[in-house]
């Protein structure tokens, strides 16, 4: 039987550490979490942020900004918060609306406050392998695989996805962990065929079942990072999970795996930040 990879347990887990160590530091650790515009979604993730905050024992303050907000109203902003020094950590929630230059934004933000991980300067100190914030979601997999003691040394591992936020950092964090990897995307023309390589195979689309029972190898581990709404207008993820858990070693849940660990690993380095900042 298929262990389910309990990623909201693991991160219950996490975010009490988090509070035991900013317990220590001199001043609260301080969160800035900005939203634009109206995305249903966007507000109940940001909405978690401040209750995470809260449990975490952070200071956080929140930015709601209107749709119509320009780009350059936007980067002021971050500008202002870069400067004040009780804020460890900037956040701006994806999506942003149409008409704003994502990554112009996600420059802006001071490289020692992306407590997201998105800042060029610490997506480059991953490629190195240096020091820097890690993106949320990828860390919390990596998280995961750590505590059920899931090595990808030597595995073969497939990354379905090539974001800038979760397929490329995911791949090179288990490259770092001596992983053999793949990334395949949505010109692949043997996806099937590759994913039935996998020892750990990370799916993130964002398409319901894009990962069925034929496509997996038996007794793989399997990550599921999307979150879809099916027809049924149920949360799931990628990949046929009643099909799949029944083949594969390991799995996470959608809900209740990567989601909850990305939101813990956002608490992380938000703590990381203050202890930087405080150092
Ligand atoms: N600036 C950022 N924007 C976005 C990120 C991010 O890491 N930084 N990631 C996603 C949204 N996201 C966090 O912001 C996020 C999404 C979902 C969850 C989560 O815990 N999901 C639950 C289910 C929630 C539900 O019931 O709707 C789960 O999987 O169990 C956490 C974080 C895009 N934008």
């Amino acid at each position: 039987m298929a262990t389910i990879l309990d990623g909201k347990a693991l991160a219950e887990q996490c975010k009490q550490e988090v509070k035991k160590a900013a317990e220590t530091l001199a001043r609260r650790p301080g969160l800035a979490v900005i939203i634009v515009g109206n995305n249903p979604a966007s507000r109940v993730y940001v909405n978690s942020k401040r209750k995470d905050c809260e449990e975490c024992g952070f200071f956080s303050e929140e930015y709601a900004l209107p749709e119509e907000t320009t780009q350059g109203e936007l980067i002021a902003l971050i500008e202002q918060l870069n400067q004040r020094q009780e804020i460890d950590g900037i956040l701006c929630q994806l999506p942003l609306p149409q008409g704003i230059d994502e990554e112009a934004v996600l420059m802006a933000i001071s490289p020692e406050k992306d407590v997201d991980g998105f800042h060029p300067m610490n997506m480059g100190a991953l490629l190195v392998g240096k020091e820097g914030f890690l993106p949320c979601t990828p860390y919390g997999i990596m998280e995961i695989l750590k505590a059920y003691h899931i090595d990808p040394k030597g595995k073969q591992c497939v990354v379905i996805g090539r974001s800038n936020i979760v397929g490329k950092p995911m791949a090179l964090l288990l490259l770092q962990k001596h992983g053999t990897v793949t990334i395949c995307h949505s010109r692949t023309q043997n996806l099937a065929e590759i994913c039935r390589t996998a020892d750990i195979l990370v799916a993130a689309v964002g398409k319901v079942n894009v990962v069925t029972a034929d496509m997996v190898k038996p007794g793989a581990v399997v990550i599921d990072v999307a979150m879809n709404r099916n027809q049924a207008g149920k949360l799931c993820g990628d990949v046929d999970y009643p099909a799949v858990k029944e083949i594969v070693s390991a799995i996470t849940p959608v809900p209740g795996g990567v989601g909850p660990m990305t939101r813990a690993m956002l608490m992380k380095n938000t703590l990381l930040a203050a202890q930087k900042h405080q150092a």
